[in-house]
């Protein structure tokens, strides 16, 4: 089949998480465009991300690699947004457990704070903020969303962070349980990716 055209040759992913590196790689498979990652430059900065804002920090990152690479860069800032604890972890998701913590810490966090709320009760959101930051030129902001609710027992081994206790209704099936192409068709990112091609479609076609 042949390759949708893409506005750029080449673009940098502004993310060192293999989880999202294989979500866009299999998503832009279908673009005409070369994709770089941050490995693929040797001295990248690191980003702090001390917004407030999954916009903000989406921005930060983009516009940070962008600037560095003379490249069109995309940042993904994500995160978990649970109810029925006011929205949390939000932008703090990667560091919900501590400054380091890895995806089982994180995991086990919210396990134990959700551990005696019913699981109707448990209604939660991925977050996806997507920013292209291009060398001259505004950075473009998309969000995309995917509801479900937490589930105390992992399941599944696909997927990435807190992909095994997020349990999709109309599946019935965790995050983790998708195969990557139906986590890419419905998840967060997903979604906003969609957004970013049709921004993208008006403004270049
Ligand atoms: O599809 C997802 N499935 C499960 N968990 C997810 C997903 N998407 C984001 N998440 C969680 C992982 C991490 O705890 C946080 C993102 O934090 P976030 O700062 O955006 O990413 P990161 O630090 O891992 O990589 P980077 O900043 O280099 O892109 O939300
Ligand atoms: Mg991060």
């Amino acid at each position: 089949m042949p390759k949708q055209t893409f506005p750029w040759k080449k673009i940098v992913l502004a993310t060192k998480n293999k989880g999202k590196i294989g979500e866009f790689s299999r998503m832009f498979a279908v673009f005409d465009v070369e994709v770089l990652t941050v490995a693929d430059f040797p001295d990248m900065p690191d980003v702090v991300e001390d917004g407030e804002t999954f916009e903000a920090n989406a921005r930060k990152k983009a516009e940070t690699i962008a600037q560095v690479t003379g490249l069109p860069a995309l940042a993904d800032d994500s995160g978990l947004e649970v109810d029925a604890l006011d929205g949390k972890p939000g932008v703090y998701s990667a560091r919900f457990a501590g400054p380091d913590a890895t995806d089982e810490e994180n995991n086990a966090k919210l396990v134990s704070l959700l551990r005696d709320i019913p699981e109707d009760k448990r209604c939660a959101r991925f977050v996806s903020v997507l920013a292209l930051a291009v060398p001259q030129g505004e950075t473009l902001l998309v969000r995309g969303t995917c509801e479900g609710r937490i589930v105390l027992a992992p399941k599944g081994e696909n997927g990435f962070g807190y992909d095994p206790h997020f349990f999709l209704p109309e599946k019935q099936r965790t995050m983790a349980e998708l195969s990557p192409e139906e986590k890419n068709r419905i998840s967060h990112r997903g979604q906003a990716l969609g957004k970013l091609e049709a921004v993208l479609k008006e403004r270049f076609v």
